[in-house]
């Protein structure tokens, strides 16, 4: 299984290309990292390989094959901030089933407590709703984790406790990462290769 862009390239309306020939490939298992200043597009990269915008030029394919539109995604994202992510609303239970019924082994390799269902969002520290954000993506069919700023508001054991659970999770499944993140140490420590997306703009 790979995930892949060809030649890919980007422009927002009444803009210039943000990056152009964008033309890398993520293998089943593999943990890439992403660095590049604020601003050139790492973002926008991962809404391409994520399905939530097309390319202007170029394509992206899964397994050889241009991504869906329909059903559940295969690539999924997680965000810098899960109280955003989620319905201020709902009960975490409500949340975390929104999108399918996690079994009771993903949760606890995440480390999210039972007791925590019965709560709402706000009940929650950063940490404990991020590791629901990442349970939520981490449904059957999830063959690529785009961790955009995933870890950055955490502080350094709750981040280090995160990335140890998804690893394990990504070894055990044979799922792809990409890890978009400003701190280098931790790119360059959980991550097999890196990329310099500043190359492309
Ligand atoms: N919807 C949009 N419309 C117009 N311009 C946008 C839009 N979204 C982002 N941009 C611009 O595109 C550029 C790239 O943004 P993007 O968020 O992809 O960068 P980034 O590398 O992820 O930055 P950061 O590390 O700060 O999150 C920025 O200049 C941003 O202002």
């Amino acid at each position: 299984m790979q995930l892949s862009a060809h030649e890919v390239g980007f422009r927002y309306e009444k803009k210039g290309w943000l990056f152009r020939n964008v033309s890398l490939t993520i293998s089943a298992g593999e943990v890439v990292g992403l660095l590049g200043p604020s601003g050139c597009g790492k973002t926008t990269f991962a809404r391409l390989l994520a399905g939530y915008e097309s390319p202007h030029e170029g394509t992206i394919l899964l397994e050889g094959k241009p991504l869906g539109k329909r059903g559940y995604h295969p690539v999924q994202m997680v965000f810098q901030h899960p109280e955003k992510a989620v319905n201020g609303r709902w009960r975490m239970r409500r949340i975390l089933e929104e999108g399918g019924h996690p079994g009771d082994e993903l949760l606890s390799d995440l480390g999210i407590e039972k007791e925590w269902l019965h709560r709402w969002p706000h009940e929650l520290s950063g940490g404990e709703l991020q590791r629901f954000s990442i349970a939520r993506a981490l449904g059957p069919d999830t063959r690529f984790l785009i961790a955009d700023e995933m870890t950055t508001m955490l502080d350094a054991i709750t981040q280090a406790q995160i990335w140890q659970s998804v690893r394990a999770i990504a070894r055990k499944r044979g799922m792809g990462i990409v890890v978009i993140s400003h701190e280098q140490h931790l790119v360059q420590r959980i991550c097999e290769r890196v990329v310099d997306f500043q190359q492309f703009t």
